[in-house]
């Protein structure tokens, strides 16, 4: 290893992913200025650098020092304090303003940006708004190399440091210090091994009670993220616990009972939950039996009004709503909380529009939100009525842990009746602030397919309510003529009774194909030449999605998606690209959001295309749902992947016209009915399936996915 000590001039190129850095260093005892480069994510021009590494021959840069490990060292002497400060360290500070602070406080001026900031106040030219961003900007600093630090101390990438950095701001070093296990808990992309390892390193006992009780509370939000589980009993809990911290049942046992002391975690019966989930179970029981007792405007005002007067009143205004339907119509009129269900082409829509009617017309306000925005739009859509996301709705902000919801019980929602479609995605914490926010004379109608997949996040909230039995229910079965002219809504009642579908007839193919590779390679001719040839008014970027059940393998999410990219937008002069996260994305391609983003007002499961990739501004624009444009910095798009093809889960609450489903054995343990009927429901024109027969018919025959635990139903009725 050589060694070099010298003082940092510039920083040529850096990646706030990686940290990964290219500078120029005025090195001791070398004639001219130098390039290092390394991952060197803190180090700052005016510093003082010793590094260890040793000098490379890059190809076409020429001969330059490749860091191992560095120290550094504050800048002394005025020149290097005062291009310290103008390196861009901090907002609105020059190199003039840099020299006034260096020259009104010489060598001790770091000394008082740590100790008494307030002292600028002394420096000829600053104003107080200016001195209130340095002194955060410099507090911010000093946190990032605390955590680096402290990161790299502990074995933390660069990258992971960074991304803990962004989560807790400048509390970062306290909390890895001291509770490096939250990390787990809290952090995207951190498990409990990464956590573990960073206590180890740290000197934590690996039967240390924290240790133990971060297990407990890991494998419980595990189970919630990847099961859906709002809980687990007690002996389920602790084996699985044990198998990832290899510690004997009884210590685990022991701790379990010490967390259900201090409420870190909560035992009701035989069930352990994590607090959060909890709460909202039980709140959210306690609620919705609260707001089915209280009585409301709507209510009152159809008091008078007997069913046979309002039925004629719809009927008046152009509804003939069939038997079913109108006792809908009337559960919502005379029932605070009532759950409609029904299969696609049952009439939901029609019902709610029909409701709509009746209250608009006697001035009675109605609030429609759905869980995603695509959902969302399409429910305004269909009932040109104004709906929104329910997150939107609930005027929501914050994320990372630090979740903000508008409306809440001190801010409730104002209106008569709230409507909630797509109720099948309704996680438990969403339905917890959701019923939250509503006023006690408010209705609530939740319209959903209990036959649909569940919601991503934990719990099984409709199919819950439903089993508990304590809610107004009515259950759309009959299939309307229009709707049963399609071949694809047709299929869908019939898988959802088990029976198989019949294809190659109207809208609804079958495409056999042996093995994935042959389907991937089918589902790329179908999006290139069959689809095009045969029904030309789809297009095949916009109009066609690609539902796989699974991310791996030849007919997976990733390796569909890169074929269709190479077959759809392959590369070209024109079209510039970029390798962001680990993913090839080029200007023209198809892509999804896959994360709610407040800030830039992008909902989970919006669809778009990539407009520019900028690589000198590092921004990437993508043109979403064909109405606007939205601009991401690099590091903000780890929240788009490609989107020729989705996963069946991402897909849920929206619709597409053309949607090919691949269905093959060799992910059996992810088919199930659910999971194909949420598919081809999503088909609003034409359904393509291709693969092995088999496969549809092992995934008809497994009636429900995965059943999830939760305590809701049974909860209901205990208040
Ligand atoms: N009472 C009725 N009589 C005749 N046709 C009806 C009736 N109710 C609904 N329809 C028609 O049936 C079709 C499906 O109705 P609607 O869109 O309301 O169902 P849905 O359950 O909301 O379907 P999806 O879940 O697929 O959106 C529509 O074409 C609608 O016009």
């Amino acid at each position: 290893m050589d060694q070099l000590t010298g003082n940092l001039e510039r920083i040529t190129y850096r990646s706030d992913e990686t940290g990964y850095t290219v500078a120029r260093l005025k090195a001791q005892g070398q004639r001219s200025v130098i390039t290092i480069v390394g991952r060197l994510p803190d180090v700052q021009v005016g510093e003082q650098l010793q590094l260890e590494g040793q000098w490379i021959e890059h190809r076409t840069h020429g001969r330059q020092f490749e860091v191992a490990s560095y120290q550094t060292a504050r800048p002394t002497g005025n020149e290097s304090i005062v291009r310290y400060l103008a390196s861009g360290l901090l907002p609105g500070i020059g190199p003039v303003n840099a020299q006034r602070i260096a020259d009104t406080f010489g060598e001790a001026t770091l000394d008082v940006l740590d100790t008494m900031p307030e002292r600028l106040r002394e420096v000829k030219g600053l104003g107080t708004k200016k001195i209130a961003a340095i002194i955060v900007a410099w507090q911010e600093q000093r946190a990032i190399k605390a955590l680096l630090e402290l990161g790299q101390a502990v074995g933390l990438t660069t990258g992971l440091a960074l991304r803990i950095f962004r989560h807790y701001g400048e509390q970062a070093s306290q909390i890895v210090q001291h509770d490096p296990y939250r990390l787990a808990l809290e952090i995207e992309g951190i498990g409990f091994p990464t956590a573990d390892h960073i206590a180890q390193a740290l000197g934590v006992a690996r039967d240390a009670p924290s240790r133990v009780i971060a297990g407990l509370r890991y494998t419980l939000s595990m189970v919630a993220n990847t099961e859906g589980h709002c809980a687990l009993p007690q002996i389920e809990l602790i084996a699985q616990t044990q198998t990832i911290l290899e510690l004997p049942h009884e210590l685990i046992a022991e701790q379990l009972a010490v967390a259900t002391e201090s409420v870190l975690l909560v035992l009701d019966g035989d069930l352990v939950y994590l607090p959060a989930y909890y709460h909202a179970e039980t709140e959210l029981a306690h609620n919705l039996q609260r707001l089915q007792q209280l009585p409301s405007a709507i209510q009152l005002r159809f008091k008078q009004q007997s069913d046979a007067i309002i039925m004629r009143q719809l009927h008046n205004a152009s509804f003939d709503l069939s038997q079913r339907q109108a006792e809908a119509v009337l559960a919502v009129l005379r029932s605070k909380v009532v759950l409609l269900t029904g299969g696609p082409g049952t009439g939901k829509t029609t019902t709610v529009r029909a409701i709509l009617a009746l209250l608009q017309q006697v001035g009675l306000r109605t609030i429609l939100a759905a869980p995603t925005g695509r959902a969302a739009r399409r429910l305004a859509e269909t009932t040109n009525h104004p709906a929104a996301t329910i997150h939107r709705t609930l005027e929501y902000s914050g994320g990372a842990g630090n979740d903000r919801w508008g409306r809440n019980e001190h801010a409730q929602l104002v209106a008569d009746l709230v409507v909630i479609d797509e109720t099948s995605m309704l996680d438990i914490v969403l339905a917890h602030h959701m019923v939250k926010a509503l006023a006690p004379t408010t209705h609530l109608l939740l319209v959903g397919d209990p036959d649909q997949l569940p919601a991503v996040g934990p719990g099984a909230v409709l199919r819950d309510l439903l089993a508990s039995n304590r809610i107004t229910t009515v259950h759309l079965d009959t299939i309307f003529r229009q709707a049963a002219d399609s071949q694809i809504i047709t299929n869908a009642h019939a898988i959802n009774q088990g029976q198989l579908p019949s294809v190659n007839q109207g809208d609804f193919y079958w495409f056999p194909r042996s093995n994935p590779a042959e389907c991937g390679a089918m589902i790329v001719d179908l999006l290139t030449t069959r689809i095009p040839r045969q029904f030309p008014q789809f297009d095949p970027l916009r109009d066609i999605q690609v539902l796989a059940a699974t991310h791996r393998g030849a007919a997976g999410v990733l390796e569909l998606n890169s074929q269709l990219q190479a077959a759809l937008n392959p590369p070209n002069t024109t079209r510039q690209e970029a390798t962001i996260a680990g993913t090839l994305f080029r200007e023209g391609d198809r892509v999804i959001q896959t994360r709610n983003n407040y800030d830039l007002d992008v909902s989970n499961g919006d669809l778009g295309l990539i407009q520019t990739i900028d690589l000198e501004e590092r921004t990437v624009s993508v043109y979403f749902d064909d109405t606007r444009n939205v601009v991401y910095q690099w590091n903000e798009f780890d929240e788009v992947a490609l989107a020729y093809a989705i996963s069946v889960h991402k897909a849920q609450g929206s619709e597409y016209p053309v949607v090919i489903v691949p269905m093959l054995r060799y992910y059996n343990v992810l088919l199930n009915r659910p999971l194909l009927y949420t598919a081809i429901t999503r088909a609003r024109q034409l359904v393509i399936l291709t693969g092995d027969w088999q496969a549809v018919e092992f995934a008809i025959a497994q009636r429900r996915s995965g059943q999830r635990i939760t305590g809701l139903s049974q909860r209901f009725g205990m208040h």
